[in-house]
């Protein structure tokens, strides 16, 4: 019998071309999803070298950090925008690789249109220049974020240059109570463990409430890995990855998706298989989660009170704290459900499918917006965008005062016109809460879909559980 072997490990071992002692492996890489951020001196690189990209057909681009949220039919407004999105177009052209422009309809935030297209499948590598690369985990890919260096590497080798990272299992106990979701299980996980406890990890993810998940749940968990300092986060694929993946556009059709399901089914940690570290989690006892701070780590419970310096152990935490609640114009001792927002952003890779947008449209439903609150929603890709004006839940949106945007990261790190005012304070699903992430002088607190859309609604956090 073969030596029992972890998830990452069957993966890491089938995509390495060369090994040498205390060296870099070079990995093969099945996908790589480039955007027009990290691309541009990529495709410069390669002019420059007289090279062409490797495997263009394993290449797949998009636009989604600068384009508009308004409509798209309107010029272009930010010049550096525009110049950002017209290079990657000229780039894509001139290198021959699939881009899903402004105007595609396969548009979106690249790691929502990944797994939507049936891109990701279980057992590959992929990469992008993005850190959140991480979402794909939730299929069983080794999926992680590189530079732009190695983006130009990757085109032009489809080979890329990693140490071996260690592995760590993260086991969640139990079920997730109601009104506790994926997003408040991570940002509690990275609460309790520290926002560096992943660091030279690849991260597992593994118990009953993650077999239970939906795979954009997945998604969401696997997402934040990266806040968690991790090299990337995996969830061993299942009857549920397969169902999600079967017909998709870019999955194997027919008989080789069945081929492809098979070999799949052999994507699990072997029993007796060792991690390098384990830790454990407890579902059940957990809270709806909100951030009070600039560091995805500081969360608390909602039904919890803003900490004070004092509450913690160290100086450097102390200092920590003392700066982010300054930055956060909070008081410690405030209930959480006692901070008033300014705005409501309901978007991003970690909260933008449809999954989210219909427990939010739930929550909002029939409902108006606070006068003082300006809330958006902002679908994950235009395929979101079209299911959920389907099923009418732009509507309700739109009705208790919501604007409805197009697709791509928006206020998730303000590259475009979606802006905070200094000093506005956010009730936002997206994944980081960094001093002046949203824009400059913006304050952001991290939460859940339905979270963010009560608050939206009561003009102050509230705990969802108590909703009516
Ligand atoms: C712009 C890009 C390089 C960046 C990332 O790598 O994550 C962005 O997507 C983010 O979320 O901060
Ligand atoms: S939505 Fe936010 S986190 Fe995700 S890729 Fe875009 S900017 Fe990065």
């Amino acid at each position: 019998m073969a030596h029992p072997r972890t998830l990452f490990e069957k993966i890491w071992d089938a995509h390495v071309i060369h090994a040498e002692e205390g060296k870099p492996s070079i990995l093969y890489i099945d996908l790589h999803l480039v955007h027009e951020v990290t691309s541009p001196q990529a495709f410069d690189g390669l002019r420059m070298a007289g090279r062409k990209v490797r495997r263009p057909e394993r290449t797949f681009a998009v636009m989604d950090h600068n384009v508009p949220t308004t409509d798209r039919r309107l010029p272009i407004e930010d010049p550096i925008s525009k110049q950002q999105m017209e290079t990657l177009a000229r780039n894509c052209e001139e290198f021959g690789i699939r881009l899903a422009d402004l105007h595609s309809p396969d548009q979106g935030i690249v790691h929502v249109i990944g797994p939507e297209l049936g891109l990701t499948h279980p057992g590959m590598t992929i990469v992008c220049g993005d850190s959140h690369t991480s979402t794909h985990g939730a299929f069983g890919a080794l999926a992680f974020g590189i530079g732009t260096s190695e983006v130009e590497h990757v085109l032009a080798t489809q080979c890329l240059s990693q140490s071996k990272p260690k592995t760590m299992e993260v086991r969640v106990n139990g079920k997730l109570p109601f009104g506790v979701t994926a997003k408040d299980l991570i940002l509690g996980i990275i609460a309790k463990f520290g926002t560096d406890f992943g660091t030279g990890y690849v991260i597992e993810y593994t118990g009953e409430a993650v077999r239970e998940m939906s795979m954009e749940e997945r998604m969401t968990v696997c997402n934040m890995s990266i806040e968690a300092g991790a090299r990337a986060g995996l969830i061993a694929p299942d009857e549920t990855t397969y169902s999600y993946l079967r017909g998709r556009q870019y999955a194997p059709q027919g008989d080789a998706f069945e081929d492809a399901v098979k070999r799949w089914y052999q994507l699990r940690t072997d029993e007796g298989a060792v991690y390098d570290k384990v830790v454990e989690f407890d579902a059940a006892s957990l809270v709806p989660q909100v951030t009070w701070g600039t560091s995805p780590g500081m969360g608390a419970d909602i039904t919890a009170r803003v900490p004070a310096p004092e509450d913690f152990a160290t100086l450097a935490e102390r200092k920590a704290a003392e700066a982010a609640l300054a930055y956060m114009g909070l008081t410690p001792g405030t209930p959480i459900s006692e901070i008033r927002i300014d705005r409501v952003f309901i978007g991003s890779c970690t909260n933008s499918r449809i999954e989210d947008l219909r427990v939010a449209a739930q929550v909002v439903k029939g409902k108006k917006v606070a006068s003082h609150v300006n809330a958006m929603v902002v679908p994950g890709s235009y395929r979101v965008k079209q299911q959920a004006e389907r099923e009418g839940l732009d509507q309700i949106f739109k009705d208790a005062g919501f604007e409805w945007r197009e697709p791509g990261c928006s206020m998730c790190l303000a590259m475009n016109p979606d802006v905070l005012q200094p000093g506005e304070r956010c009730a936002s699903t997206s994944n980081r809460n960094f001093e002046g992430r949203q824009g400059r002088g913006g304050r952001t607190h991290l939460v859940s879909p339905p979270m963010a859309a009560a608050a939206a609604i009561a003009g102050h956090f509230v705990d969802i559980r108590n909703w009516e």
